[in-house]
């Protein structure tokens, strides 16, 4: 069997007496598609920022590639190839969205600079709908169009492992089709991906399996159709607001 690009073990993260993640194993193998789901507050966002540096574990480890990264700071983790967007969008707002790509070009440790970095630049923004876009600020954009720039920044890093953080929330019926398509398309690159997602139809058309969390502890590991109908998940779910976890258990 092939090892897993990444791998956590008994990853532990407290903050005071509050245990947001509780000692979480974890194997993503190359070219998976994961939802890591469960409900707010289990643990989710900690764990990509557990893994992408953003903090360290309070115990455990953590394997990327073969090699430790839990401890190491997040700019060095993106190098070696991790990416990730942000739950609250983060774009450079007085900058163009070209210029925005290309900070992540320039970034990236065979930084690509000047003319080849605009053509990237540009070759990025097409991927995600942005084309159009390229020389307006990037405080300019609407919503999802700020969302599509933080994953061109993102893919500019050539990452083989990326990071979402519920970045299907907040988009209409036909833009949601069109970021599922994108989702595969990046995967068809050959970008392993783990996805926080609530929105449960892009969980279901995306990920080959689920892994759930619930008071920082993983309770279910496996594919999705399976895990979702899992009575433990569905109780969690129901353990948080009802009409939430009705909606989202219904749509699984
Ligand atoms: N920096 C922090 N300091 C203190 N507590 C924190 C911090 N970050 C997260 N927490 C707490 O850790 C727990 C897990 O939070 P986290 O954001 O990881 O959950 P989540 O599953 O991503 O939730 P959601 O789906 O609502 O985004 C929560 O109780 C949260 O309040």
């Amino acid at each position: 069997m092939t090892s897993p690009i990444l791998k956590l073990q008994q990853v532990t993260r407290r903050f005071g007496g509050l245990v947001a993640v509780d000692h979480v194993d974890m194997e993503i193998f190359a070219g998976e598609v994961i939802g890591l789901v469960g409900p707010n507050g289990s643990g989710k966002t900690t764990a990509l920022n557990l893994i992408s540096g953003a903090l360290s574990p309070t115990s455990g480890t953590i394997q990327f590639l073969d090699q430790t990264i839990s401890g190491l700071a997040s700019h060095r983790i993106a190098r070696m190839g991790v990416a990730r967007t942000f739950q609250l969008v983060r774009v450079l707002g007085s900058l163009s969205c070209a210029e925005n790509v290309e900070v992540g070009l320039a970034f990236h440790p065979n930084g690509v600079h000047g003319k080849a970095a605009r053509k990237q630049a540009i070759a990025l923004l097409t991927k995600v709908g942005l084309q159009s876009q390229a020389d307006a600020p990037a405080s300019k954009l609407t919503y999802i169009d700020q969302k599509r720039l933080e994953l061109a920044r993102a893919l500019a890093l050539h990452p083989r492992l990326l990071l979402l953080d519920e970045w299907l929330a907040g988009l209409n019926p036909t833009e949601l089709q069109e970021g599922i398509e994108l989702i595969r398309s990046m995967r068809a690159d050959g970008i392993t991906i783990v996805m926080v997602e609530h929105v449960m139809d892009a969980v279901n058309a995306l990920c080959t399996r689920c892994i759930v969390l619930s008071s920082g502890q993983k309770i279910a590991d496996g594919p999705t159709r399976e895990v979702l109908s899992n009575p433990a998940v569905i109780a969690a779910y129901l353990g948080e607001d009802e009409s939430d976890a009705e909606e989202e258990v219904a749509h699984a």
